[in-house]
């Protein structure tokens, strides 16, 4: 494979989970933008919001996606909100094949309990905000991608299976 792959959707869809197994099934390099981005700072996502504010990450989020989208043969997991974006969508729909997984906020919820690494995720009502995030950007991820796959009740090798099936069928890999 040389077309690189781009994952994207909410926090919480295993984009970062499937990423990395999907590259081993590829044999690609995996890159997830958001470590990426907290290996250049040397330090984690929730610092970067304290000290840069949410407008700082997403310059330093653009800038990954940009250099790293311009290898090919790699798996990207992006953070949640590349999306937003317009020169993030146009990137990545034009530089690979971008597959969103798209879950129900309840889905999310459940996966995001015991997570403290995600500092939209910080608020009282968790499921309101991400039914919120997935109003506001699902017709973006719907818009970027070029597969969409649902991953409700299904096991992260089991979206790996059905995105390989998928690209297999895809005109442009
Ligand atoms: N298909 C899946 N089924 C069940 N749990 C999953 C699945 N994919 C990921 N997870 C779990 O959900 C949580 C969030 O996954 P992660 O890969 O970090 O999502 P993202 O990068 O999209 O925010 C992790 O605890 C992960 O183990
Ligand atoms: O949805 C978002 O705006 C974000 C998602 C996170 O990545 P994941 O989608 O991998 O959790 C991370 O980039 C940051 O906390 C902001
Ligand atoms: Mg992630």
């Amino acid at each position: 494979m040389s077309q690189s792959v781009f994952l994207v959707g909410l926090m919480g869809a295993g984009k970062t989970t499937v990423g990395r197994l999907l590259a081993k099934r590829l044999q690609a390099r995996f890159v997830d933008s958001d470590h990426e981005v907290a290996a250049v700072t040397g330090v984690n996502i929730p610092t970067i919001f304290d000290i840069e504010g949410e407008a700082g990450f997403r310059r330093r989020e653009s800038e990954t996606i940009q250099r790293f989208s311009q290898e090919g043969n790699i798996v990207m997991a992006t953070g949640g909100g590349a999306v937003l974006d317009p020169d993030n969508r146009q990137c990545l729909r034009n530089r690979g094949t971008v597959v969103y997984l798209s879950a129900s906020p309840e889905t999310l919820y459940e996966r995001t309990r015991r997570d403290s690494g995600r500092p939209l995720l910080q608020v009282k009502d968790r499921l309101t905000r991400l039914r919120e995030l997935h109003q506001q950007r699902d017709p973006f991820y719907r818009e970027v991608a070029h597969i969409i796959i649902e991953v409700g009740r299904t096991s992260a090798s089991q979206v790996v299976r059905q995105i390989l099936a998928a690209l297999a069928s895809d005109a442009r890999t």
